[in-house]
This record gives structure tokens, sequence and C-alpha cells, in this order.
């Protein structure tokens, strides 16, 4: 049989079911789809650290891929008009792809499925868990992480498949293209690189090498990358590495060594990540509501001003810390998780934004960006998602003294900045969010 595997999260070849199912396949077409991403409040486009290290997990699995006699077809457009015609082109009898969650994403596969002629199989995402595995169905997810955290205490992940051996050939007739090239380099600050072998490396480092695991709990706050927590985002939200990957090595290295509270909070956070993405599979397009996904959450009162927006996107905005936490992003495409909730605070408690404006401007440029978690955790910032206490208040001030007590992180990405005059907006300056009416 003539198949085709359409890959979207996950770039690699290890612990990829999806892809193995594809192996007894006479001849198997790899297919990636580059989709620009559709303008949402206000911003357009993906930052140029993103788009490097995804050109990066793609260079790096075609090199894999052409080692087995295989490769990586690059297109760019929609899928649900490439798809068809490349079936039909070519003859295909089956189509496969994993799932991800999205108002978009699910529109495509729903569309997919009704222009496609062949069937179209869709897999599991980049989880720890099979959804049949799980100890409820999506209706009964938990609307807070405890209650889900304790049912699958009893619940172990899957394990790991290896990479296939060998694979199917591509069809003759196929003429692939040179990837596009990068307009970024890797910054200096975040010297990482795409691809599994990359982030196998780094998982290696963390857990066995430099046993940093064994520390995590009280390093993770750490505004830096690779000194505090494990910096293996930018390769899961990829699924250059497998969550279940991840897990195996924590219990691997518990069972080698002995486990203890920073090996357990390092594995509470891959079920954190579980539980957003499971949540937003759930919540549909109530992820992307300003009022959220609670259903007993208020609607946020909240102003739109053009320009705290703006500063607070160049980090210039009268709060040190968050500067240096906006700069760092947009030099490297990375944050600590204790600095997306500084300054996810600061643009919905300080500056009194849509907190959805945050998220899409973090959409842009993180390198590990992953719906479900970034607008999980927004939604659980501005109190109109998962967090049962209705929203997160940091207070900068203390924040700073905390975890960047003598202001050298701010000093290395420039946060103080100049005062600024307070500004008026006109209501010309409103913006514009099609089809939006808060509801
Ligand atoms: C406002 C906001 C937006 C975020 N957006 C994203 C995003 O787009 N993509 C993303 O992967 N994470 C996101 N996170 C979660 C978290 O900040 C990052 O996963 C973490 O900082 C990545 O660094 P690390 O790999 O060193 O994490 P570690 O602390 O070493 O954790 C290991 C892994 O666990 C997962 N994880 C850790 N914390 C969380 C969390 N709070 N929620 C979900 N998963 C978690 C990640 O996969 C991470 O790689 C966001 C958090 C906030 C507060």
């Amino acid at each position: 049989m003539r198949e085709l595997y359409w890959l979207q999260h996950d770039l690699r070849l290890q612990d990829n079911p999806g892809l193995l199912s594809h192996c007894a396949a006479t001849e198997l077409l790899l297919v990636y789809i580059w989709q620009e991403p559709q303008p949402w409040c206000n911003l357009r486009g993906v930052g140029a650290q993103r788009r490097r290290l995804l050109l990066e997990h793609l260079g790096a699995l075609r090199g894999r891929l052409q080692e087995l006699g295989q490769d990586l077809l690059f297109l760019e457009g929609r899928p649900e008009q490439i798809l068809p015609a490349l079936v039909q082109q070519l003859q295909i009898e089956r189509v496969g792809t994993s799932r991800s969650p999205g108002t978009y994403e699910t529109r495509t596969l729903e569309q997919l499925r009704d222009r496609l002629p062949v069937p179209l199989q869709v897999h599991g995402g980049n989880t720890l868990l099979p959804q049949t595995a799980l100890p409820m169905s999506l209706d009964e997810m938990p609307r807070h992480f405890t209650p889900f955290r304790r049912a699958l205490e009893s619940v172990t992940a899957a394990s790991v498949v290896p990479a296939p051996l060998q694979l199917p050939p591509p069809p003759a007739a196929v003429r692939y293209h040179a990837l596009p090239e990068a307009a970024a380099t890797p910054p200096a600050a975040l010297p990482i690189r795409g691809g599994s072998q990359a982030g196998q490396r780094r998982l290696h480092q963390f857990i066995f090498g430099e046993q940093r695991v064994l520390d995590y709990r009280n390093t993770r706050n750490c505004l830096d990358p690779l000194d505090g927590s494990s910096t293996l985002s930018p390769w899961l939200a990829s699924g250059a590495l497998s969550a279940r990957e991840v897990a195996s090595s924590i219990a691997g290295f518990e069972q080698q060594h002995e486990g203890n509270d920073s090996t357990q909070a390092l594995y509470l956070e891959l079920l954190w990540r579980e539980f957003f993405h499971w949540r937003a599979l759930a919540d549909g397009h109530r992820l992307f509501r300003s009022t959220g996904s609670a259903p007993q959450s208020k609607h946020r009162f909240c102003t739109f001003e053009p320009r705290a927006f703006a500063r607070w996107c160049q980090g210039d905005t009268d709060f040190p810390l968050v500067n240096a936490l906006i700069r760092q992003l947009l030099a490297t495409g990375w944050m600590s998780n204790r600095g997306r909730q500084i300054a996810a605070s600061c643009l919905i408690n300080e500056l009194g934004l849509d907190w959805r404006y945050g998220a899409a401007f973090f959409e842009k440029h993180l390198i590990d960006y992953d719906v479900g978690s970034n607008y999980g955790n927004w939604q659980y910032i501005a109190g109109v998602g998962a967090d049962p206490r209705g929203g997160r208040h940091f207070n900068l001030a203390k924040q700073a003294a905390e975890h960047d007590p003598d202001g050298l992180f701010t000093a290395k990405w420039g946060g103080n900045r100049p005062s600024q005059p307070l500004y008026v907006t006109d209501a010309a300056d409103w913006p514009m969010m099609p089809g939006d009416n808060g509801s």
C-alpha cells in the first residue's frame, strides 16, 4: 500500500507510534507543511528564533530519514488543500498524522476528513498516555490539576518505542527540495540546536550526566536557561523528544540512584504539561476566549491601551525585571517558568490588558510554544482557567528581590529603561479582533 504520513508536532523517529504504524507500507511519503500563522491579537508571523529552531528540528529529522533511504517533503500552505492534491496525484491509499489541540488544528482535521478520498488515521499527540489509557473521558477531565494528578497516580506512562531500523521507500515520482534557510543563528545566551539527538544529549546531561535533576526543586525558578530547570521544552514542544522519553529517563535515574523530591517534582511538571494538553482538547475554542474555559469564570474587565502593549512587547515598561524577561524572550525565544509568570502577571494585573494579547506574543516568540501549555498557563494566571484560587497577582518588587536580588539578570538584559510619560489613548487605537465579541 502507498501511504502518506503528515508530521506535525512529532518530529522524531524514536517513540513515534503514529509514524511506526506506517512502516508496513510498500511506499511511504513523509510530509511536513509549514503553515503561516493566522494574524491574531494585532500580531502576525513567527519570531526568528522559533522559526530557526523549527527548521533545525526539520533538518535533523531529514538527515536521519535520508540515512534510512527516506526523505522529508517540505511544503508551505494549507494542509487541507495540499494533502488531498498529493493523495490524488500519487494515488496514496492511506494517510496518517498525530493530533494536537487548537481550533485551527481541529478544523483542519475535519476538513481533511471531508476532502480526502482515503482513510485518515489520527494518532495521539506527544503525551505520556494515549487517550484510551486516561482514567476519565475528555468530558470528565477535571478542571483543576490536583484531581487530575491524583487520578493518574496509579497509571504509569506508556513505554518508549525504539526508532524503526528501516522505513518503506518514498514513491519514486516525488521531487524533494532543500529546506528554507533560517535568518537567525543560535543566540549566545542559549546556544541550543534542534533535532532529537541534541534533545537526547540535553536530557542525558541534565539527568544522568550533571545530575542536576537531584536539585531541580531548588533551582527550577532560576531565570537563566540550562542552569536551573531542564530546558527540555524546546525539544518537547516540537516532538523532537517525547514526553515518555523524559519520564522514562527520570524513572531510570530513580532506579539507578535514589529518587528524591526533585526527581518527583520534574515528573510532576510533565503531568502539568499532560493536564494542559487534555484540558485544551476538552476546552476546544473556549481556550481562546477572554472569559476563558472555566464555566464560572467572570469576564475580566480590561481596557486595551495599545501603547502599554507595545511597551510590554518591546521590554520597555516601568518594570525593569519584566523588561529584562521580555528582552531575553526576544533574543533567545525562551523564558523560565517563573519569568513567564512574572511577565504574564504584569500584563494582566499591572497593565490591565486582555491576557490573550500576551499569550499571542508568547505564541509568536517561544521556541517551545505549545498551544495547551501556553494558553492554559495564561488562563491560569488571568483567573479564567484552571487556577482554583481564581488567578495570580505577583508582587513584582518582591519577585525581583527574590529571583534577581543583585539585579544581575535585569542588567544583563538591559531591563532598566528611561521612564516615560503617561499616555492618553483615543478610540481609534482600540485593537481589532475579528469575530470577537468577548463572549
Ligand atoms: C504564561 C506561561 C506560558 C507558558 N507557555 C508555555 C509554552 O508555550 N510551552 C511550554 O512547553 N510551556 C509553557 N509554559 C510552561 C513552562 O513555563 C515551560 O514549560 C518551562 O518554563 C520550560 O522550561 P524547562 O523545559 O526548563 O521546564 P522544566 O521546569 O525543566 O520542566 C520540564 C518540562 O515540564 C513541562 N512543564 C514545566 N512546567 C510546566 C507548566 N507550568 N505547564 C506545562 N508544562 C510544564 C515542560 O514540558 C518542561 O519542558 C508556560 C508557562 C507560563 C506561566
